[in-house]
């Protein structure tokens, strides 16, 4: 299987929560039988521990500075006060030694090998569930290019984010990916996200079963659940399981979590045990993927881990020689709101949303509640407030 040395999926954690994240997809790419390298930037707040982790699961870890839209007042409409730090994604630009690159948010998890992907050209993604007209940015193709990337924070500059996150910034800058090119919008089989069980569960009964890449947005992620590993149960944060497909695709992530990511953890004073063989996607992700909706014990369990292998010497390594890490002083100077898009390392941990404060947690929870379908028509989501949010928010 030769390996495509100028392509790459590329990856985002700046933390230990988005790092596990991480080596759930990585591990999963591998289960695909990718022939692309795998690329993660983390920032400097990743533990040694977790890098150690990462280092066993992807080729290159490349340490960036965090970039952060520090936009609360957009941030706060999409309920979502962590994700200014997703601007850090714009880095992936940065990586010119590869031609062509598919970026993947790291709460995504690969059912099947999607290497085809790389046929396509940038800007390619799938439509986002909440507003189809937009793209969602969790798993996008894209050319690396140092003319683009000063293009992006330009235009970061000058015209901000419409949702604080990259998300609202890519599809602003790649505007016309509504309208102009039908190769550029992938099949939403190649983003499937977990909240379209609740937007529409017929749809999802019907070609979820075909799904490449599952994509658990919103706020509470996988890593957020408690895995039992005797009973293969998910546990939600009240202790109860969610609605039975929801269930079933956490199961899938945790499945690979304890399979592939926890042997990596055993050991780290001596290095990690590497699992001899990636769960592969044909004959274990996607068996269970087709019993998705059928009862938990029809889920085969993965194959117990075989040999001990040294990990890898970690390299941590900062980007090749015509890297640039940071826009240079003279466009710095030319743009002091520049200063706007970073922040001190210390502020770029993000809790998860247990840990938030009261008011942001408050606008979380009936975001996720939106989500899952419970909407409060005649209360605080009556058509009258929603409209007062809005007019707030174009004034
Ligand atoms: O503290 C953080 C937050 C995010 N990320 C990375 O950024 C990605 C996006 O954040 P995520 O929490 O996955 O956002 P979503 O819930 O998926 O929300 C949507 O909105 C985000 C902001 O616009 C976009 O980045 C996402 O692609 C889009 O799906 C993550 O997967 C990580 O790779 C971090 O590393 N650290
Ligand atoms: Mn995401």
């Amino acid at each position: 299987m030769a390996v495509i040395t100028d392509q790459a999926f590329v990856t985002l954690a700046t933390s230990d929560g988005y790092g596990q994240g991480a080596l759930v997809l990585g591990s999963s790419l591998r289960g695909s039988q990718t022939t692309r390298i795998l690329v993660i930037l983390i920032s400097p707040m990743v533990s040694q521990r977790v890098r150690t982790a990462l280092a066993c699961v992807f080729d290159e870890i490349i340490v960036v500075d965090v970039m952060d839209s520090r936009d609360s007042a957009h941030l706060a409409l999409l309920g979502r006060p962590e994700l200014g730090v997703t601007f850090t994604k714009l880095h992936s630009w940065c990586l010119i030694k590869y031609t062509k690159c598919v970026f993947m948010d790291a709460d995504t998890l690969v059912l099947n090998n999607i290497d085809n992907l790389f046929e396509r050209e940038e800007l390619s993604a799938a439509p986002d569930p909440g507003w189809p007209d937009c793209f969602n940015s969790g798993v996008f193709v894209f050319r690396p290019s140092m003319d683009t990337y000063h293009r992006l924070l330009d235009f970061a500059v000058d015209y901000g984010s419409f949702d604080g996150g990259d998300q609202g910034l890519l599809n602003s800058f790649f505007s016309d990916w509504a309208t102009k090119d039908i190769h550029k919008h992938l099949p939403f089989l190649y983003n499937l996200s977990s909240v379209a069980v609740y937007n529409y569960l017929a749809a999802f009964k019907r070609f979820g079963s075909q799904a490449k890449v599952i994509h658990f947005l919103g706020p509470v992620k996988p890593w957020h659940y408690t895995f039992i590993p005797d009973t293969h149960l998910v546990l939600t944060d009240t202790g109860k399981p969610k609605e039975p497909h929801i269930v079933d695709l956490l199961q899938l992530w945790w499945d690979v979590y304890f399979s592939s990511v926890m042997p990596l953890f055993t050991n780290p004073e001596e290095g990690c045990i590497l699992p001899t063989t990636w769960p592969r996607s044909q004959d274990s992700l996607s068996t269970n993927w087709q019993n998705v909706g059928q009862h938990p014990e029809k889920y085969t369990p993965r194959g117990s881990l075989a040999s001990i292998e040294e990990c890898p010497k970690l390299e941590t390594q900062i980007f090749g020689e015509n890297y640039v890490p940071q826009p240079d002083p003279a466009f710095i100077a030319s743009r002091g709101e520049l200063g706007e898009l970073r922040c001190p390392v210390t502020e770029q941990e993000t809790e998860r949303p247990a840990a938030t404060s009261k008011a942001t947690r408050g606008e979380g929870m009936d975001r996720r509640k939106w989500e899952e379908g419970h909407i409060d028509y005649l209360g605080k989501d009556a058509f009258s407030n929603i409209q007062k949010k809005l007019d707030q928010f174009l004034q």
